[in-house]
């Protein structure tokens, strides 16, 4: 099964510790022994967001703000990178060629940012859809698509699955801004909406949840399921 996982920088490196990055490269690993192809993309989390806010007080532009959180999420990556040793491509790509190139040849791909105008999240999406990936997950520090952000709004609810067209929906509403936050972005719902991709949305920072997730399909997050062919998506089912 060939697997792209995106690791939120807020689950990778909320703050700089070793035994942290090393836990979820351990699982990256132990998914690959278990024979899965890996493409992992690695988000620049608080740090990015610190930088970009420095930078906006600067006066710095939005492709400029990018720019610099597309750096923090390369940082990221060398430390997935550093923890991962041997079987990993050395530097992260830059491009999904060069990741595409990393997983044929039976190594785990790690990479960040690629242009600005989007996240990580997008660069998931876009890996997922080039080497065209059986199962999309994104690690995130939420624990699912919620119908707004649970973090300031009590009322919110848990989607236990959704369309990819529900996700649109959900997600559209949400900021574009330079270090905004959201599950995933718009442009990774849309790709995965086109690619009719397989994803899941879950909680990563405990890392054995994503092994869970990936090799048994047990987990408490949100599964994005493409509806069946010639069957309209009919309801939103809420946990
Ligand atoms: N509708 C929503 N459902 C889930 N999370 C949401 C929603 N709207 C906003 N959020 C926020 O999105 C954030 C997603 O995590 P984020 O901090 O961007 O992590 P990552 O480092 O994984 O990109 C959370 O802080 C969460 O509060
Ligand atoms: O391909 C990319 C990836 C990231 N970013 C920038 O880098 C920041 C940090 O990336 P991350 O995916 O961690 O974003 P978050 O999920 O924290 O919003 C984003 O907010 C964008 O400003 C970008 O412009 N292009």
């Amino acid at each position: 099964m060939r697997v792209v996982i995106s690791i939120g920088g807020s689950v990778l490196a909320p703050e700089l510790d070793a035994r942290r990055v090393e836990a979820h490269a351990a699982a990256i690993e132990s998914l690959a022994r278990e024979g899965c192809e890996l493409g992992t993309v690695v988000g620049g989390g608080g740090v990015a967001r610190e930088y970009i806010d420095a930078a906006r007080g600067l006066g710095a532009n939005e492709v400029q703000l990018d720019q610099i959180g597309i750096d923090v999420t390369r940082i990221n990556a060398r430390l997935l990178i550093a923890a991962l040793g041997a079987g990993v491509n050395p530097a992260p790509a830059h491009s999904y060629e060069d990741a595409g190139e990393a997983i044929r040849r039976g190594d785990i791909s790690v990479m960040g940012g690629v242009v600005p105008g989007q996240t990580t999240d997008a660069v998931a999406a876009a890996l997922a859809e080039y080497v065209d990936a059986d199962l999309l997950v994104y690690a995130t520090s939420v624990d699912g698509v919620y119908s707004a952000d649970p973090r300031s709004d009590d009322s919110a609810e848990k989607f236990e699955e959704l369309t990819p067209e529900e996700l649109v929906k959900v997600i559209a509403p949400m900021s574009t801004d330079a270090g905004s936050s959201a599950p995933v972005d718009l442009l990774a719902a849309k790709l995965i909406e086109r690619a009719g991709m397989r994803t899941i949305v879950l909680d990563g920072t405990e890392p054995q949840r994503l092994e869970r997730a990936v090799l048994r399909g047990d987990h408490e997050g949100t599964d994005i399921v493409p509806a069946a062919a010639g069957t309209e998506p009919t309801y939103w089912s809420q946990r």
